[in-house]
């Protein structure tokens, strides 16, 4: 009874690890507290940090949101099911900005990720960073109501969160390089 018992427990312990490690896959996070589990979603969303130059000035492109707390980001949205993250990057930018690939020269290998929780889900935010080439005004969806060129410092009168300064302060010093600014 004891053997049984024990390979039961066994059993259901292998379980809980495949059940964890199949949700784990499929972009879930499981946190652990109080002996409970508990599964959240993890939303992930894609877009590009947009810059254009303005004789040696770095400007970079953020709009306001039309809902919530009317923050400012840059083209950036949900990736739908199937979507990878850079397809997600480009469409959310056409829809948002109206900027197709002709507008942008895509740094595909310059990215960052964010990490942060939105009403207590976390929420994963890939950027690319991107040059406005084709020197066009975006043009807005109604998920914005207003658009900015704004250098570094301007910035953070737009959005405090340490994570995107951080990021911004990142690839400032990457355009800085590839322009021997
Ligand atoms: N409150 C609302 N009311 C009505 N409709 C809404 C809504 N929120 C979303 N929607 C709908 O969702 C759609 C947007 O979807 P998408 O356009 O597809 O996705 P998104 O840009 O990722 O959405 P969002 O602007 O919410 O994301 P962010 O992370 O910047 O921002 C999400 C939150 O995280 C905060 N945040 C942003 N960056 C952060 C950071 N680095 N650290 C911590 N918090 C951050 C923002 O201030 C914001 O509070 C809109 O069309 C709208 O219909």
């Amino acid at each position: 009874m004891v053997g049984r018992t024990s390979l039961l427990i066994k059993d259901m312990l292998s379980a809980r690890k495949l059940i964890f490690n199949l949700l784990t896959q499929i972009n879930k996070t499981i946190h652990k507290s109080n002996n409970k589990l508990t599964i959240k979603m993890i939303k992930r969303a894609a877009g590009f940090l947009i810059y254009r130059l303005v004789s040696s000035r770095i400007e970079y492109l953020l709009l306001k949101a039309s809902y919530g707390e009317l923050h400012w980001t840059p083209p950036k949205g949900h990736v739908d099911p199937g979507e990878d993250d850079y397809t997600t990057a480009l469409r959310e930018t056409r829809e948002e900005a109206g900027f197709t690939e002709n507008d942008l020269k895509i740094y595909k290998d310059l990215s960052k990720t964010l990490n942060y929780n939105v009403k207590g889900k976390p929420k994963v935010v890939v950027y690319w960073l991107a040059e406005l080439v084709s020197g066009r005004d975006p043009t807005l969806s109604d998920e914005h109501t207003d658009f900015k060129f704004v250098t570094k410092e301007q910035i953070s009168t737009l959005s405090t969160y340490p994570d995107f300064l951080e990021m911004v302060d990142y690839f400032d010093n990457e355009i800085k390089k590839i322009h021997k600014l």
